[in-house]
C-alpha cells in the first residue's frame, strides 16, 4: 500500500514512517511538497486542520497513492495564551477526511506578541534558540517541554490516531 506523505520536512515524515511501522501490512512511503491553501502561519484550529486536510488530499491526488496524509501546525488563541495546535489528516478516494488533533501548550508571552504581529513561528524559534531549522527538528514543543515531548513524538501520536481511526472505520481486526 502506498502511503503518500504531504511534507518534505523530515520530523514529519520519520512521524509518518514510524506511525506505520508497527502494522503487519506492508507500506510503501512516498513524499510530496504540498500546498496547504491556508496562510503560512495558521491562526485558529479551524484553519490548521483544513491546512492539514488540503494536504493530505492534495498529495493523494499527484501521488495516485493508496493513503494521504497531512500534517500542519499552527496557533490559537486560548483564555490562557496563545497555544500551539496541530492537526493531521488522512485522505483516501473512498471516505471523507479522517483528522485528528495533537498535544497544546500555551507559548510563551514574548513569543505570542511577535506572532501577532505578523511574524512566523519558524523563524520566530530559530531567532528564540539561537539555532537553525528548529521546525525540522524538536520544534518549538521540543523546546519548550525540555525536549520531554518533541515535533517528532507529538506528530506521531496523531499518526497514530489517523490510522488507528482508518482500520476502525474499515472493519480491521
Ligand atoms: O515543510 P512543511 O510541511 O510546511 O513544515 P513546516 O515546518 O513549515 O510546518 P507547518 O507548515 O505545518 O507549520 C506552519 C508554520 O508554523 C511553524 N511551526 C509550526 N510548528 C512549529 C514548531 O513546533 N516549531 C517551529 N515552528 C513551527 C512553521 O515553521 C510554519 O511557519
Ligand atoms: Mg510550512
Amino acid at each position: 500500500m502506498l502511503v503518500a506523505i504531504g511534507t518534505k520536512n523530515p520530523a514529519k515524515v520519520k512521524a509518518v514512517k514510524d506511525g506505520f511501522a508497527q502494522e503487519n501490512a506492508h507500506f510503501i512511503f512516498k513524499s510530496y511538497k504540498t500546498e496547504s491553501d491556508v496562510s503560512e502561519q495558521p491562526f485558529s484550529d479551524e484553519e490548521t486542520a483544513i491546512g492539514a486536510m488540503n494536504r493530505a488530499k492534495c498529495v493523494l491526488a499527484i501521488s495516485g497513492g493508496d493513503i494521504g496524509i497531512g500534517l500542519e501546525g499552527g496557533v490559537m488563541e486560548t483564555p490562557f495564551g496563545l497555544a500551539l495546535t496541530n492537526w493531521g489528516a488522512l485522505a483516501t478516494s473512498t471516505q471523507p477526511p479522517i483528522i485528528a488533533g495533537g498535544e497544546r501548550i500555551i507559548l510563551p508571552e514574548s513569543i505570542a506578541e511577535r506572532l501577532r504581529s505578523g511574524e512566523e513561528l519558524g523563524p520566530v524559534m530559530d531567532d528564540y534558540s539561537q539555532r537553525e531549522g528548529i521546525r525540522h527538528r524538536e520544534g518549538a514543543i521540543g523546546i519548550f517541554s525540555n525536549g520531554k515531548i518533541t515535533r517528532h513524538d507529538m506528530f506521531y501520536h496523531v499518526v497514530r490516531l489517523l490510522l488507528g481511526q482508518w482500520q476502525y472505520q474499515n472493519g480491521f481486526d
